[in-house]
Parts: structure tokens; sequence; C-alpha cells
């Protein structure tokens, strides 16, 4: 058991291969501006990044989505560049253009980082997790995140978001022993944030590997599938109990590798992953999550109903966690939220 942890908690059970129903549901993104309470929030705190590191802020955006809908588990308000941030690179947050850094463009520039300033500067991080754990109901698990190696690393590469990640994929073939740095340096980072997650009060953890579809075959063991490995290990190897879910968006037929050799606990579904071949190759090694087109969840009824309800035919009897395939989107009216999870808890 992590500290503190409550195996009778519906999403813990299911991470721990118990086939739990109605299942549990938790949606990625769950806090956000899709609603309204958040927005007044966010209003009030006006730096994104402010509100990811003011404990009492991101406690109260953390609970928004619990005290509207009692999903099955909370996840912590934070995002995944705050690491860049805790490293020491410039991270800002411009309305309308996403996510900035200032861009790392050398091997140089990767020595400057300090990973032993990062538990420091995250520290309202570790705070904001002591408090949820405090505040959340008893029924409701506490869920840590962090980004992977190569979604961070594009990032920090690019200086921002990007349609296709050119400068992260050219710097790894054209210098692979040096992106083997910075992947390196970002395995042990990420790998020592989501401890200090746990301990503070974190009682699973989620990795998100949003741009591991980006990636040849070989490429993608090498920047994304081992990196995580090397994580699940050293996370294993403190807390053997800990539930470790992860989430190469994107990776197609490379979902069943990850299965096979990741040593996680559950894998969440993108969206395009085919229902009966996750049942088949997926389901019956880990817990599966996922994985409703968060489209459907904008347009609502009847499309809602058939894809949910295909979703829940093809993992019934298994161990799963119902979400979505990617994170909620900001033009979903709240109401359909509230549609699908009574269509969820009467499964
Ligand atoms: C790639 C990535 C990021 N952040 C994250 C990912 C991986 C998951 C995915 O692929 O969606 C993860 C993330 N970001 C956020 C969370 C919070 C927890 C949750 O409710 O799920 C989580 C788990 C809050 C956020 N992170 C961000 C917001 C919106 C900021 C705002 O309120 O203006 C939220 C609620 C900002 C952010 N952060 C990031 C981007 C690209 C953006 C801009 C996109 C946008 O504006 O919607 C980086």
């Amino acid at each position: 058991m992590v500290p503190g942890q409550s195996a009778d908690k519906r999403f813990l059970r299911a991470l721990g291969g118990e086939a739990v129903w109605p299942p549990p549901v938790w949606l990625m993104r769950q806090a956000g501006r899709y609603l309204p309470e958040y927005r007044k929030t966010r209003a009030e705190a006006g730096d994104f990044l402010d509100l990811c590191l003011t404990p009492e802020l991101a406690v109260e955006v953390t609970l928004q989505p619990i005290r509207r809908f009692g999903f099955d588990a909370a996840i912590l308000f934070s995002d995944i560049l705050v690491v860049p941030h805790g490293l020491g690179q410039k991270v800002w947050f411009e309305e309308g253009t996403g996510p900035r850094l200032e861009p790392l463009d050398s091997p140089a520039a990767i020595g400057r980082l300090e990973p032993s300033a990062l538990r420091e500067r995250l520290a309202p991080v570790f705070e904001t997790l002591r408090r949820l754990r405090s505040s959340l109901p008893a029924e409701t698990a506490l869920i840590g995140f962090a980004g992977a190696p190569w979604t961070v690393a594009s990032y920090m590469i690019e200086g921002g978001s990007s349609r296709d990640f050119q400068k992260g994929r050219s710097w790894a073939y054209g210098d692979p022993a040096g992106f083997q740095g910075l992947i390196d340096l970002l395995v042990e980072a990420t790998s020592d944030y989501l401890l200090a997650q746990v301990e503070a009060g974190a009682e699973a953890v989620q990795l998100f590997d949003s741009w591991a579809g980006v990636w040849p075959d070989d490429q993608f063991r090498r920047w994304c599938l081992e990196p995580a490995t090397r994580i699940v290990a050293t996370l294993k190897r403190s807390h053997p109990d800990l539930p470790v879910i992860l989430f190469p968006r994107g990776a197609g037929a490379l979902y069943r590798d990850v299965a096979e050799r990741a040593g996680a606990d559950a894998l969440s579904l993108d969206t395009t992953v085919p229902l009966d071949w996750a049942r088949a190759e997926l389901q019956s090694r880990v817990c599966v999550q996922g994985n409703l087109d968060p489209v459907a969840l904008i347009v609502g009824e009847p499309a809602l109903e058939r894809q949910a309800g295909r979703i829940l035919e093809a993992f019934r009897g298994g161990p799963f966690v119902f979400n979505l395939g990617h994170g909620i989107d900001k033009s979903t009216p709240p109401a359909h939220v509230e549609r699908l999870m009574t269509l969820l808890r009467g499964a």
C-alpha cells in the first residue's frame, strides 16, 4: 500500500485488476474551462502557472468537478509543464496561443537545468496533494500525474506546442546521444517528482505521453516505451503496490508492447484504439481506461449513448475505468457530462 491508501475505493480496485461494475469513471482534464466555476477561479488567479502553484486555488479547482459530478477519482490540478519550470526553464501561458517556453536549443542548455531544485520549486504541488487527501470524500481516489519524458522534451525543445514536433524529432535522429541525455535527465526528474507526489498523498499516478504517436516503432521503443518502463520500475521499487497508468496516445499497435513490457497496471486508450482488439490484446494483461471520443461528449445524444454503450459492452467483465480518449474540450456542455454520469451509474 502507498501511504494512507484505501484499497476499497472503486477506482483503485479496478486498477488492481478487478472487474468493478458499474465501472469507475473520471475524465481527463475534468477540471477546466468547460466549467463556469473554473473560469471564475482562473480569472482570480491571473496567471495559469500561479493557479497551478497556489495550493488554495489548485485544491479548489481539483474539487470542482468532484462536487458537481461525483467522479470516482480526482486528478491533481496542475500541468505537465510544471516540470520544466521546476528544472529552471522559463515557462509561461499566453491566452490564445497556449504554453510557451524559452526553447532549449543545445546540449549546453541541458547542462544548465537544475534537477536538484525541482522538489523545492514544486513544493506547492505537494502541499496541494496533502490538502486534497484531507478534503476529498472517502470514496474518491486521488491521482497524481506527470508528462512522459518525450512529450515534455518536445515542449522544452520547440518552446511551445507544435504540429509535428520537427525540432525534437530532428534532434533525436541527428544526435541520439545528446537527446538521450535530455531524456535520461527527464526520466530521473519525473520519477523523483512522482515519488514526491506519492509521499504527499497521491494514491495512483498517470504518465501522459500525448505525442507518443509521431514515431516509427524503433524510435517509439527508445523514446517512449523505455523511459516509461524505467519510471514505472523506479516507482515500484519504493511503492510496489502503487498503481501506475500509462497514456501513450496514438501508439496504435504499439499499445500491445506497452501492455507487455512496461510493467504498468493500466493503459489509458486514445479514441482510435479498436475496442475488440483492446479487449483481446490489452485488457487480458492490464486494466484499460478510456476511450470515449471527446467530440461525442460535446455533441451529446444520441451519439453519446451509442458511443459510451459500445465501450461499456466491449470492456464489461474485465478491469476497466471509464474515461475519454483525450482531454475534455472547453466547449463541452456540463449537462452532457451529467448525462454521461447517469448513463454510467445505471450501466
Ligand atoms: C500536453 C499536455 C499539457 N498539459 C497536459 C497535457 C497532457 C494531456 C493532453 O494531451 O491533454 C496535462 C494536464 N493539463 C491540465 C491537467 C489538470 C488535471 C485535469 O483536470 O486533468 C492535466 C492532467 C490542466 C490545464 N492545462 C492547461 C489548461 C488550460 C489553461 C487555461 O485555463 O487557460 C488546463 C485546465 C494549459 C495547457 N497545458 C498544455 C497545453 C497544450 C495547454 C494549452 C491547451 C489549452 O489551452 O487547452 C500542456
